[in-house]
């Protein structure tokens, strides 16, 4: 059993995947073997979570994911705690493997009741896993919403009851994003939906077990890529060995957008950074840091340069994309940028030909801009962030950050999206998305190439937020583009 933390490496399987791999494990052993091994797992850490509970519920399902619960519960009755179960389901259609833990949760001595106990330490949610097909209703959607409004933790089995496990969605009404402490036990793959969109919530932490299975290997559809390697700086390097940033952005009112972004650049690395703004009437030099140099974003020459463009661009950044998106060495679009793109569509052509040719780009979209530029809704990009991210790649062929829970990474068709497990709600504050554009800028500068210029970056910028001291003023966006508590 392994814990899953942001600097865990791993490959991610979809529900056929993981189908496959169940199949072809559960023809390889003895019957009943892989449940059995799920149902101790999840009876093992329901015991290392609440290790003084005195009673335990089980909500139980119709299918295999109803066995892994049944089969926790006798493991649980075995070493004396009392599972309480709860079944929702017909005895007569379970499957095999379910059924036979469900005699021996009963030979076990395990409680069975049709309402769930009035007072409980631990609820187990083993209702549906990857066999889910639509949303939960009626009873089931009462005991859900039971668990989640109880404030007692909540270990799911599998995945989060009801979940797409694919995706990372759940059905409208079904809300399992805010009990008090969330576990969740996954089994034979790690699957994408627990990382990205509501997933995360959904799932809390996720813990895997392959139930001895690893052996048995399929296709994966994403990956979780752990902690970047450093890259040390030698001694004999000075400031042209680590690249120019220009950042163009900061229209009138504005302005904040680009410096942000500079300073992260700047903190991120680069040797040079400039701030080229549109807004004609901004100050010469931003004073508090003086090491940006600031010029007017019409008499920047961007051959050599590494742009970051967008932030706090407002409009007037769309007559500076033609020559942006054609003469920077490498390039990092956010923001307005993004959305002047979606709106005009010989900027979309010419962004094409651009990741065509080669030239390292990056576009950091959150979903409403995602959207436009795919000319769909938001709805439509959250229901499936990794289709949504992998869609804009190929259609601009350029490398793509689509921003949100379980921020997506898609680039070129032979690469596997990486989702990215660092970061937290403290980073949902202004400006926080130009930080994160000028720490791609500054890796793009140091010739890293695109992709892993910005997975080490949105790594990064979420592992400073999960890093911010207990004690420390609160993340803002001008703390985290310098990386340090002030
Ligand atoms: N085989 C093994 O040894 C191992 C299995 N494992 C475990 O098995 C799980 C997969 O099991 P599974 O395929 O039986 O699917 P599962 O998620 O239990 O649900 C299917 C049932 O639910 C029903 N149903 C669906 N939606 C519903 C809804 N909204 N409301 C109500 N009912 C609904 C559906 O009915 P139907 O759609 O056919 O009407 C069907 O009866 C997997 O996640 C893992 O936990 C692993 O531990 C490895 C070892
Ligand atoms: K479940």
């Amino acid at each position: 059993m392994q814990r899953i933390t942001s600097a865990t490496a791993a490959e991610l399987f979809d529900i056929a995947a993981t189908r496959r791999i169940e199949h072809a494990a559960a023809a390889a052993l003895p019957a009943h073997t892989l449940m059995r091994r799920a149902g101790l797992a999840v009876a093992r850490l329901a015991m290392a979570i609440a290790p003084h509970a005195r009673t335990i519920w089980v909500a139980c399902g119709p299918g295999n994911n109803g066995g892994d619960g049944f089969e926790a519960a006798a493991q649980l009755r075995h070493r004396g705690f009392f599972p309480a179960v709860t079944f929702l389901g017909d005895e007569s259609r379970l499957p095999p493997d379910a059924k036979a833990s469900l005699q021996r949760a009963r030979d076990a001595g395990v409680t069975f009741a049709l309402t769930p106990p009035s007072a409980y330490e631990l609820a187990i949610d083993a209702l549906l896993g990857i066999g889910s097909t639509r949303p939960p209703e009626g009873t089931m959607a009462e005991w859900l919403a039971k668990m989640h409004a109880s404030g007692q933790p909540v270990l799911c089995v599998d995945v989060p009851s009801g979940l797409n496990a694919d995706t990372g969605t759940l059905p409208r009404g079904i809300d399992q994003t805010q009990a008090s402490a969330r576990t969740c036990i996954t089994f034979l793959s790690l699957k994408p939906g627990l990382f990205t969109a509501q997933g995360r919530d959904a799932a809390g932490t996720v813990w895997f077990d392959d139930l001895g299975c690893s052996a048995f290997k399929d296709q994966p559809v994403a990956r979780i890529a752990g902690e970047p390697d450093a890259h040390p700086r030698t001694h004999a390097s000075h400031k042209g060995s680590y690249g120019d940033v220009a950042v163009i952005g900061g229209a009138s009112g504005m302005a904040g957008a680009a410096l942000l972004a500079g300073s992260a650049a700047l903190h991120g690395g680069a040797g040079r950074v400039f701030v080229g703004l549109l807004d004609p009437s901004a100050a010469p030099v931003d004073t508090a840091q003086p090491e940006l140099m600031l010029r007017d974003a019409r008499t920047l020459d961007l051959s050599g340069m590494t742009a970051v463009c967008g932030c706090g661009g407002g409009e007037a950044v769309q007559e500076l994309l033609p020559r942006v998106l054609s003469t920077a060495a490498a390039l990092v679009l956010d923001a307005d940028a993004l959305n002047a793109i979606a709106t005009d569509g010989a900027l979309q052509a010419q962004l094409t030909s651009r990741g065509k040719s080669g030239s390292p780009t990056v576009i950091t979209p959150h979903p409403l801009e995602a959207a436009r530029l795919l000319g769909c809704t938001v709805g439509d990009v959250q229901a499936d962030r990794l289709a949504a991210a992998r869609q804009l790649a190929a259609r601009f062929g350029v490398v793509v950050v689509l921003k949100g829970s379980g921020t997506v990474i898609a680039g070129a068709a032979e690469t596997l999206p990486v989702i990215n497990l660092t970061g937290n709600a403290s980073l949902a504050t202004a400006g926080t998305g130009d930080v994160l554009a000028g720490m791609i800028g500054a890796a793009l500068a140091m010739r890293q190439p695109a992709f892993e210029a910005a997975r080490k970056a949105v790594w990064q910028h979420g592992h400073i937020a999960d890093t911010w001291p207990a004690d420390a003023a609160p993340l803002t966006a001008g703390t985290l583009a310098r990386r340090t508590p002030a």
